[in-house]
């Protein structure tokens, strides 16, 4: 049984890759195929191997079993989860879900490259040390200088085809895609740090830079491009004392592009927010389990620890305000903007050496991270989206991840509309309080998102797109305002005479709060439409 399902998951798999894969060659599409199947492979192997011996060595996947003999007409098959983050592995992705590591890799990023990148004459990737707009002596670093692009001459052309250690080809893939970006929005910064506007970012990426990004990025099945994950974010800290946990304080970059606190205070603060999504991820599974089951003690249980993990996340991501300030937030935003829906590369970038076909990629953005797109699918907020180009965007950005955590959010997604999770908490008035206060928890996020959003970036540009190449007025507002929506619904359906006492009050505060934040979003976006240009381009 056990064998079968992982067989049906490695065809939906391949169906997955085959959908996420880089549309550009046929033979990035066969890598991240065979690549996945790999992992699939290895998924069934380890499942199936008999002896116990062997048993001990290998990787504890969880599978969850979603069917009862009676359903498999509708049944979705069970999504497998490392509950041991297997740190010693270094033949399966970096990123994979799990309970312990959610959705942060299953090693710390590695820092140090091996010697044979970091030793070589004149320019290496060790080089990258100069790169910084201010170095950690406190002098300016190449960025700064201008010099950068002419460095990046030096870089010796590497052949990465042959290497198969996947900590190695992370750790070289977020190198390269530094490199990229630097590369391409160096002219944009220093245009920017004179005179405010952007202007053009170089429109080729040289063939010492695009093939061995290519062939590591073909490798880990992941865009030619920095991302979030795979990059700027969550494979970028090093903890300072290994004996201690992921927490602020402990934790710096391994790359920057400034230099400056601000930019160390924006990413550790995702990596702190992540470093509780294990969490989130048993939890969700216990809820999809419960609602699959009508389980209604376990789904109550469930999804309050759902809602706390969130509240914890909420708490850590208000720190933000601390940890980096908005005033210093566009000093090192050019650096991750990206070359799709972008002003800056109007015509897309030519990899060198690789196509004569432009490419164009989202920049790296917290949209590509998972926690919120998780809570979105499990409380079926993704379907009540409007649909519209707005919409088509959220979509695409769920693309922009490991392969491993986009097929988990689409296992999420698929699940809960099997398992029908909002209507099975509609259904009891306690059950349909704790939803709503999940819902909520997404729009605690979301709200202090929009506001991220304007004291950071709309109180000191007027820049139309957001990183990831979204209208900086609309986007986020969409989805906000879906959240908002559905907290309306539910709350109206909740009959207050079933509820507990301290639920009572709860979804009043809820309800209301949601009403007024509705009418002063619509407010605010219908005058910030009139400043900013360009709101409806996508
Ligand atoms: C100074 C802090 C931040 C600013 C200015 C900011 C800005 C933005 C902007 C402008 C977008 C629109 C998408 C795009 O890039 O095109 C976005 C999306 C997003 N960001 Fe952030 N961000 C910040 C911090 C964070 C943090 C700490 C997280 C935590 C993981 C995060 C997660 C997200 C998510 C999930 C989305 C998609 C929102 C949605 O689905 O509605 N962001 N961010």
């Amino acid at each position: 049984m056990l064998r079968q399902t992982l067989h049906r998951q490695a065809t939906a798999s391949l169906k997955n890759v085959l959908k996420h894969a880089p549309a550009r060659t046929s033979t990035s599409a066969i890598a991240a195929v065979s690549h996945s199947l790999r992992v699939q492979a290895q998924a069934i192997r380890e499942y199936t191997t008999p002896s116990a011996s062997v048993e001990q060595q290998q990787p504890k996947y969880r599978a969850f079993h979603t069917s009862d003999k009676n359903s498999q007409a509708r049944e979705v098959p069970g999504f497998p989860i490392l509950e041991d983050p297997l740190v010693n592995n270094h033949s399966i992705p970096s990123f994979m879900v799990g309970t312990q590591n959610g959705f942060l890799p299953r090693q710390d990023p590695l820092d140090v490259l091996p010697k044979e990148y970091e030793d070589r004459e004149p320019w290496d990737l060790a080089g990258l040390a100069q790169m910084p707009l201010t170095l950690k002596d406190g002098s300016p670093g190449l960025l700064a200088r201008g010099e950068f692009g002419e460095a990046c001459k030096a870089l010796p052309q590497y052949d990465l085809s042959k290497i198969e250690d996947s900590e190695l080809l992370s750790a070289l893939y977020r190198d390269y895609t530094f490199v990229a970006s630097a590369y391409l929005l160096e002219p944009c910064d220093i245009l920017y740090r004179k005179t405010g506007d952007y202007g053009l970012g170089r429109s080729v990426l040289p063939k010492n830079i695009a093939v061995p990004l290519v062939q590591v990025a073909e490798k880990i099945g992941a865009k030619p491009f920095m991302e979030y994950a795979l990059s700027y974010a969550l494979y970028n800290y090093r903890r300072i004392d290994k004996s201690k946990g992921l927490v602020w304080g402990n934790l710096e970059l391994i790359r920057p592009f400034s230099g400056d606190p601000s930019e160390l205070g924006f990413i550790i603060s995702h990596v702190t927010m992540v470093s509780n999504s294990g969490e989130l991820v048993k939890n969700t599974m216990r809820t999809l389990e419960a609602a699959d089951k009508q389980n209604r003690e376990q789904f109550n249980d469930a999804l309050s620890k759902v809602v706390s993990t969130y509240e914890k996340i909420n708490m850590e991501m208000d720190t933000m305000w601390e940890r980096s300030l908005p005033a210093d937030y566009l000093k090192f935003r050019t650096f991750i903007m990206g070359t799709k829906n972008q002003p800056m590369f109007p015509n897309g970038v030519i990899y060198e050496g690789v196509s004569d076909e432009p490419m164009f990629h989202r920049g790296e953005s917290g949209a590509n991270d998972s926690m919120v797109p998780m809570g979105d699918n499990l409380l079926q907020l993704t379907e009540s989206m409007p649909s519209n180009p707005l919409t088509a965007v959220l979509k695409d950005f769920r693309t922009y991840r490991p392969h491993n955590h986009a097929e988990f959010l689409e296992y999420v997604e698929a699940k809960a509309r099997q398992a029908h999770v909002r209507q099975f908490a509609e259904q009891d008035s306690n059950s349909a309080a704790i939803f709503l206060a999940a819902v909520d928890q997404i729009r605690n996020f979301r709200n202090r998102h929009w506001s991220f959003t304007k004291e950071y970036i709309i109180k000191y540009t007027k820049h139309p797109v957001a990183t990831g190449g979204s209208p900086i007025v609309t986007w986020l507002p969409n989805q906000l305002a879906t959240v908002l929506r559905t907290m309306q619904e539910v709350g109206a359906k909740i009959d207050a005479n079933q509820l507990l006492p301290e639920n009572k009050s709860l979804v009043e505060v809820l309800t209301k709060r949601a009403d007024a934040q509705a009418r002063i979003l619509d407010r605010e976006v219908a005058q910030l439409r009139t400043e900013i240009k360009d709101q409806d381009k996508v």
